[in-house]
């Protein structure tokens, strides 16, 4: 994988314990002005699964599946595993990779998109890790591939879950049948701030309003159907005086179930593992609301572990590694520099130093 000598998997991370719950919820919102009431609720959500988030455990099966496609190409490169608020902690995995003798990574985030949330935020983490080793003496040099939801083999992946789960729906008539495509709701602002700044923002909106309307076009094509998808979301959190990205996943099941929808097919197309935004504020808040009104839901899986999806990810990464190399990579429409412009999603609160762009 020549220049790099590793691949850093950069997660979120989350609780493994009922008393690793509130110091990770700490670490997520330090200094974000989230309401104390918001971070009990939230704390609840984690105890209802007995103070495990399924995150960690689904990064370790991530893992495996990489290197046993890495394995498949003839690659011997490590994969190492660094998340933003719980251990393995980045810096510690840098840390141990310097000692194993490795100097220059190529960083793979869990987060698809364009925003501060899901990019510029893991470059200050890895900008902050280097700084930090940078004191100990220890130097590694970090690239990373660009936001990747725009790649053609990500949305193979998200329609194979599709196809999968609406071939379930038996002979239920497009009528009666509302196609949801769920991501994780951000602050408005961030939303108008996301991407390079060369057009007209909203990137974070953008990249998913593309990928829902190719999924459904294609799943209508397949399965000589006809409906209108539409994206809504999950995980509000700050103060209700702030606006985020709307409609909430649950007000519109609500209102789908008041206008005669008897089937919702909600694809968490925002995601990509079942963690506890889905397994919590999907699979069961919204899981409520749908059975209160009489809908019966179905929740598309995340693409996981899927081949799809893991092959993607490694095509990524071998395509980011011959940019490093000077050679040219395949295009196609909406493909994010793996190097971001200065700028790019910016951090509203604070300026910070970021690793992986231009500024
Ligand atoms: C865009 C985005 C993704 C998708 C991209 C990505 O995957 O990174 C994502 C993922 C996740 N978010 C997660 C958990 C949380 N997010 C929070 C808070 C926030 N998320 C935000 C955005 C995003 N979040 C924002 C703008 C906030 C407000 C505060 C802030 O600006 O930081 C809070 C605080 C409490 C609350 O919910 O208010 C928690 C606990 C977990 C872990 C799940 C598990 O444990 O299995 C995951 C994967
Ligand atoms: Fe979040």
């Amino acid at each position: 994988m020549e220049p790099y000598d590793a691949i850093l998997l950069v997660s979120f991370g989350g609780p493994e314990a009922p008393d690793e719950v509130m110091p990770f919820l700490r670490r997520v919102t330090a200094g974000r002005g989230i309401p104390d009431e918001r971070l009990a609720e939230v704390g609840e959500h984690y105890y209802h699964f007995g103070g495990r988030s399924p995150i960690n455990d689904q990064n370790r099966a991530l893992l495996v599946a990489l290197r046993a496609e890495l394995d498949a190409r003839g690659e011997d490169v490590p994969v190492l595993w660094g998340n933003r608020n719980s251990a393995p902690f980045i810096t510690d995995a840098l840390r141990d990779g310097y000692a194993a003798g490795l100097r220059r990574v190529v960083a793979v985030t869990t987060s698809a998109y364009s925003s501060y949330s899901s990019c510029r935020q893991y470059r200050e983490n890895l900008a902050a890790a280097v700084a930090e080793l940078a004191e100990e003496g220890i130097e590694v040099a970090v690239d990373k591939i660009g936001p990747y939801a725009p790649r053609p083999g990500f949305g193979a992946a998200n329609l194979e879950r599709l196809l999968e789960s609406m071939r379930a729906l038996d002979g239920a008539p497009d009528e009666e049948i509302a196609l949801l495509f769920v991501t994780h709701s951000i602050p408005t602002a961030m939303d108008e701030t996301s991407g390079p700044g060369d057009g007209d923002g909203d990137l974070y909106q953008r990249q998913h309003l593309a990928l829902a309307s190719s999924l459904t076009e294609e799943s209508n094509r397949r399965l000589g159907r006809d409906l209108t998808g539409e994206l809504v979301f999950c995980s509000r959190s700050g103060p209700p005086s702030q606006p985020w990205l709307e409609p909430d996943v649950n007000d519109r099941i609500e209102e789908l179930a008041r206008d005669g929808v008897r089937t919702v097919v909600l694809a968490p197309i925002g995601f990509v593992s079942d963690h506890m935004e889905v397994v919590y504020d999907l699979d069961t808040e919204a899981a409520e609301t749908a059975e209160k009104v009489g809908v019966r839901l179905v929740r598309v899986p995340t693409v996981g572990t899927l081949p799809t999806f893991v092959r993607d990810l490694v095509d990524a990464v071998e395509e980011r590694a011959a940019e490093a190399r000077g050679e040219a990579v395949p295009d196609f429409p909406g493909r994010m520099p793996a190097v971001c412009a200065p700028g790019c999603c910016p951090n509203l609160r604070a300026a910070r130093p970021a690793l992986c762009g231009r500024d």
